[in-house]
């Protein structure tokens, strides 16, 4: 209760990712750990909830069958669950991570009907997230109208990027009506800008290849804390491959599927968005953790069609910048799965990257060998915290960060 010395105001958080919905309540006056962290993960998979406190230990847990599961129910679970979480202090205001800004919303904004209506229009453009981001933005304008919601977007940290990064090689007319590449998981790289800012300075000011590896992921080349190139263009699809999706495709295939198999889009868009990735090349499961954990031959070929996509793309963003000097592993993945972490470093040996097998089995902080060219970071993300800075800033309860 607030008697007990917990702030008196706080900003509840919403994190709609395609394999899980995260959430947060985290003091509004000052940055810091969250009270609460949550997460109902493997949405889609073998869905679970669990709840945190502000020292790590779990205050819940709960299981549900995968079938009739979704976002929209796990929406509702957390809804539910969110007003015993706050435990008394004022909610001053719920931000909520939205994936597609489009070329409109670069910096965060104010819910309201405008905003509301904008964002519903680019749904088709992040079928697997920013429809479950506007469900809880619906719900909480109809029972708490006078509650301030912020939407802080993925694709904003990338607008920075020189505009022959932004374009795709297309008549510049689709460019002008928004066809461009956008890039995603931008809550995540400013996060990890800040921290690597507080652990490695110097590598922050240099050329970093950060590597978001989660359900969706993506690569972004960072120079001096500004995005310069990433994996993610127009869509989520493009890039590297994930759990349920393609990765970067020759647009033939897409002919080739509408000629051949008569397949329209909503067809092509469940084939690239919910059947393709890991889960497609493997027959078996988007979640790593399960990959890992069988013995058929798919499972390792779609790990070693991850890593190798992952390695080739390492180059791509090496040669944005021109070299590399850091490389932070994140997200679900990136901070987990140390065999991950060591195969791409392998594969990226020739680049100038050692790392030390067993700071690597510890995964946490700096994990490259002595002498490695590159110094690397497995450097837990926190987009809830990000998203928390953006908004207590945007309702000037704090400076802005960064
Ligand atoms: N301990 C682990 N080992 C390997 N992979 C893991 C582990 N924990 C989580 N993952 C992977 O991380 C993915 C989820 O990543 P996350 O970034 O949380 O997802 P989302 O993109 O939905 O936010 C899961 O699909 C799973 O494959
Ligand atoms: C942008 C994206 O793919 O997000 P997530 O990894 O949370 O699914
Ligand atoms: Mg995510």
């Amino acid at each position: 209760m607030v008697s007990d010395g917990h702030p008196r105001g706080c900003i509840v958080v919403l994190n709609a990712g395609s394999s899980s919905i995260k959430f947060a309540i985290h003091a509004a006056e000052a940055d810091g750990v969250a009270r609460f962290r949550g997460q109902v993960q493997g949405i889609g998979s073998r869905p679970h909830l669990g709840i945190r406190d502000q020292a790590g230990r779990t205050v819940q847990e709960r299981e549900w069958p995968a079938q009739g599961f979704d976002h929209h129910a796990a929406t509702g679970e957390i809804l539910r669950l969110l007003p015993d979480l706050v435990e008394g202090a004022r909610v001053l205001g719920v931000g909520h991570r939205v994936v597609h800004g489009g070329t409109e919303y670069a910096t965060p904004v104010r819910v309201d009907a405008t905003v509301l209506a904008d964002l519903a229009r680019l749904v088709p453009l992040a079928p697997l997230h920013q429809p479950h981001a506007l469900v809880p933005m619906h719900a909480i304008a109809e029972k708490a109208a006078t509650l301030s919601q912020v939407a802080c977007f993925d694709t904003a940290f990338h607008r920075s990027q020189p505009l022959v990064v932004q374009r795709y090689a297309l008549p510049r007319r689709f460019h002008d009506e928004g066809l461009r590449r956008y890039g995603f998981h931008g809550l995540s790289y400013e996060f990890i800008v800040s921290r690597l800012r507080e652990v490695a300075p110097q590598s922050a000011a240099g050329r970093v290849v950060i590597c978001h590896l989660g359900s969706g992921s993506s690569l972004c080349a960072v120079q001096d804390g500004r995005s310069v190139a990433t994996t993610m263009g127009f869509t989520t699809l493009e890039g590297l491959a994930m759990g349920t999706r393609c990765g970067t495709l020759d647009p033939g295939v897409l002919l080739y599927l509408m000629d051949t198999h008569g397949m329209d889009a909503r067809a092509i868009e469940d084939l690239l968005y919910r059947q393709s990735g890991l889960l497609g090349v493997s027959g078996i499961s988007s979640d790593l953790r399960r990959l890992r954990a069988s013995s058929a031959p798919e499972a390792a070929e779609a790990i070693a069609l991850f890593v190798h996509r992952i390695v080739r793309e390492v180059a791509s963003m090496a040669a944005a910048m021109g070299g590399i000097d850091a490389m932070v592993f994140t997200g679900g993945i990136g901070e987990n799965d140390a065999a991950i972490r060591a195969e791409v470093a392998h594969g990226c040996a020739w680049l100038g990257l050692a790392i030390d097998a067993a700071r690597n089995a510890q995964g946490t902080g700096r994990i490259s060998a002595a002498g490695s060219r590159i110094d690397a970071w497995v450097l837990p993300t926190d987009e809830e915290r990000m998203i928390a800075r953006h908004t207590a800033a945007l309702l000037g309860l704090r400076a802005p960060p960064g």
